[in-house]
């Protein structure tokens, strides 16, 4: 029987809010078993590029992200949160260890190519190095990924952090059982954005293809349901959308994705 493996997916709007972070990292911190952290930090990073009159710019959820902005976002994401998030871990004795995918090379990513659209230095993952994250895991560490990669070709990529849990849980996949969360600051997808209450409780393709072309679901919302659909399909075990209460209380109204 494959052993279990939690990945938690923590996106800008709970890093951002010191208080909820906080909380997080303190439900965080008592989970048992095997435990990766993956977070983003979008938020932040459009706040610091705006600092330096440098204008952020999304499409369908991801940041174009030319030199200037992949600066911003190293330095964002690898750099202050990562160390932020490792040391409040640390502090509540998670033993963390910070990585981008260019530590240990453990995700590979190519620069993102789209039809009509150049994103910059934004990349979509490659491969994913599942025996150098198994021996830290093995080794009672907690992986804690920022959303930059790299193209084993020195150059730094910034990677949707919604696509990283999910290659990230999907490759693994193939030697652990794995439950996927992605935390937000919403209970989880909403027929009524304006409605914290209107969750929708499952969620499979048909029906999110629907939402979409309803324009019920948008933003960065669209990223992050792709990427849980590619994880299903790939064998990871369970995914749910869910606030930050949802760490104590599995039993709390929320998302679960189905195929
Ligand atoms: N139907 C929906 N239900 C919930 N959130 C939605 C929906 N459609 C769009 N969104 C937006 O998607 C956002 C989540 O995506 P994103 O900002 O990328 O979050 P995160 O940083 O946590 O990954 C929500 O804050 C919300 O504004
Ligand atoms: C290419 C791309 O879109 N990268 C994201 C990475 C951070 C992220 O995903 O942050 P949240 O989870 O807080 O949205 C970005 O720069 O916004």
């Amino acid at each position: 029987m494959k052993q279990k493996l939690n990945i938690i997916k923590i996106g800008g709007n709970v890093i951002d809010d010191e208080k909820s972070l906080s909380l997080f990292l303190t439900d965080y911190s008592k989970l048992e078993g095997l435990n990766i952290l993956v977070h983003g930090g979008g938020k932040k990073a459009t706040e610091v590029a705006k600092k330096l009159q440098l204008e952020p710019k999304m499409i369908e959820g991801r940041r174009v992200t030319d030199a200037s902005n992949l600066e911003v976002v190293t330095m964002v994401y690898a750099g202050l949160l990562n160390k932020n998030i490792v040391a409040k871990l640390q502090q509540n004795n998670c033993n963390a260890i910070g990585l981008s995918g260019a530590d240990g090379n453990t995700i590979k990513a190519n620069k993102r190519i789209v039809k009509d659209v150049d994103y910059g230095f934004a990349g979509d993952i490659e491969s994913v190095d599942v025996k150098t994250i198994s021996v830290l895991l093995e080794n009672n560490l907690t992986p804690v990924f920022c959303a930059i990669t790299h193209n084993k070709n020195g150059q730094l990529l910034n990677t949707n952090a919604d696509t990283v849990a999910s290659e990230l849980a999907s490759a693994l996949a193939k030697i652990y059982e794995v439950s996927l969360t992605y935390v937000f600051e919403k209970k989880g997808v909403l027929k009524n954005i304006n409605d914290e209450n209107s969750i929708i409780e499952n969620i499979n393709l048909a029906h999110y293809k629907n939402l979409k072309d309803d324009g019920i679901i948008a933003d960065g919302m669209l990223p992050k349901l792709e990427n849980c659909f590619v994880a299903l399909n790939n064998g990871v075990a369970e995914i749910h959308i869910a606030n930050t209460d949802f760490l104590t209380d599995k039993n709390i109204q929320h998302t679960r994705l189905i195929l």
